[in-house]
């Protein structure tokens, strides 16, 4: 963690989401800072997808709170999370496929600047829009792919420019979920440092399978199951917890 990690961006305080007799997210208690990469793990069915829907505002939680930056956004719709720096990267349902990797990038800058009831020949020749939409395409490692056709890209490229669509919102706290699903190992490899870089600034919560990834990556590592955190900590914590080892047996193997 850097320097600016002492700040919190994400409070869940006591969440439960519950399904007629289930509880999906059990009186869930986690912290986010600004500069952190927070990892959710868990075996299979553990509540990760359903703890991140209640973050961005997807699912309502049945009762408890979520701070974001001091303020409650339990009741704040997920549109209006976004435009408070709550950005979550969607696996490539919102590409424009027939759309370069530019203009995708420039028609999430120019929605983020409220501007998107402007049409497509003014938003062209907006060369400031489309400064801002090359720098970050740049941070998410496509400089080289920016006039390329989002669909021709390889799936691992798509990946990167969902991230770029996210922070095109310019979010103070960003949700990634599985970001390394479906890549190869080459892929994977590539996306590591650029969701490294990003905690400079922002802070990140991250889902994902690829237990390797997660122990390059997190700053810290909530472990759930059945709903419930079973440990919080960093990398090595987690490794060498002998709670989490045994909620692991039979399911992926930690690292
Ligand atoms: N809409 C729903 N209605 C009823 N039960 C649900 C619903 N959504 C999720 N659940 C249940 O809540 C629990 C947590 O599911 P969730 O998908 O959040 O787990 P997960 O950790 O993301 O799992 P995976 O790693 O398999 O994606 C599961 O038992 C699941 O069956």
């Amino acid at each position: 963690m850097n320097a600016k990690s002492t700040e919190t961006l994400l409070e869940l305080r006591h969440l439960v989401k519950r399904y007629g007799g289930l509880l999906a997210t059990d009186n869930l208690d986690l912290t986010v800072t600004r500069g952190e990469i927070h990892a959710i793990i868990g075996p299979n069915g553990a509540g990760k997808t359903t703890l991140i829907h209640q973050i961005s505002g997807a699912i309502a939680p049945t009762s408890g709170s979520i701070l974001f930056n001091g303020r409650d956004i339990t009741g704040v719709s997920m549109h209006e999370r976004v435009k408070l720096g709550l950005a979550r990267s969607y696996q490539i349902t919102n590409i424009f496929k027939e759309y370069s990797v530019l203009d995708n990038i420039a028609l999430a800058v120019q929605a983020r600047r409220g501007s998107s009831m402007r049409f497509w020949q003014q938003a062209v020749s907006d060369k400031a829009l489309f400064d801002e939409a090359r720098a970050i395409g740049g941070q998410v490692g496509l400089e080289a792919r920016i006039d390329v056709i989002a669909g021709n890209l390889a799936h691992g490229e798509q990946r990167q420019l969902e991230v770029g669509l996210a922070l095109a919102t310019l979010p103070k706290l960003l949700l990634l979920d599985e970001p390394m699903a479906g890549m190869g190992p080459d892929e994977s490899a590539r996306l590591i440092p650029l969701i490294r870089n990003l905690r400079n600034e922002i802070g990140v919560v991250l889902i994902e399978h690829d237990m390797d990834a997660v122990f390059q990556l997190a700053d810290r590592i909530t472990v759930l199951v059945a709903g419930r955190v079973i440990a919080t900590g960093t990398p090595d914590q987690i490794r060498n917890d002998p709670e989490v080892k045994k909620a692991y047996l039979g399911d992926e193997a930690i690292a």
